[in-house]
């Protein structure tokens, strides 16, 4: 329930989706535009998820585990990217800050999972 999960990062960044077929990177949800991402943690069970929202109209355009085999690959300073089974997902960070932010984050995560 929304008191057993706690944010440890939050950073504006638009959420994108790598589509295999045009080789293009295309936003995630119905719009391009800003997201709040969250990692959040589960205070019990020690798993993490990342969650973002659009910061116009909170439409939820990731919600991915975070498993311990992530691989994290900060491709440029504000454009980090990571895949799962199904999807490659790109954070294109609206500032170096929210990236390092992030990432700092993300590498906790993978490192206490
Ligand atoms: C083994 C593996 O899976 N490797 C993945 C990366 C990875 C490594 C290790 C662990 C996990 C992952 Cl996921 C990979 O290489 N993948 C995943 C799918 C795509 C890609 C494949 C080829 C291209 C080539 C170039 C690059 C790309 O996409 N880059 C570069 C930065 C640059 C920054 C911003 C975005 C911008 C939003 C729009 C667009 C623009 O700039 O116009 N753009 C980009 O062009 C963005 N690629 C990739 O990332």
């Amino acid at each position: 329930n929304y008191f057993s999960e706690t944010s440890i990062t939050s950073a504006r960044a638009s959420v994108m989706i790598y589509d295999d077929n045009s080789k293009k990177w295309v936003p995630s949800g119905t719009s391009s535009g800003l997201s709040k991402v969250h990692i959040f943690k589960h205070v019990t069970n020690n798993t993490f998820r990342v969650v973002g929202r659009k910061l116009q109209d909170h439409e939820v355009v990731i919600n991915c585990v975070i498993l311990k085999t992530l691989k994290y690959n900060q491709a440029t300073t504000t454009f980090h990217q990571w895949r799962d089974n199904k999807h490659v997902y790109g954070l294109n960070f609206s500032s170096k800050e929210d990236a390092d932010s992030f990432a700092r984050a993300m590498v906790y995560a993978l490192e206490v999972l």
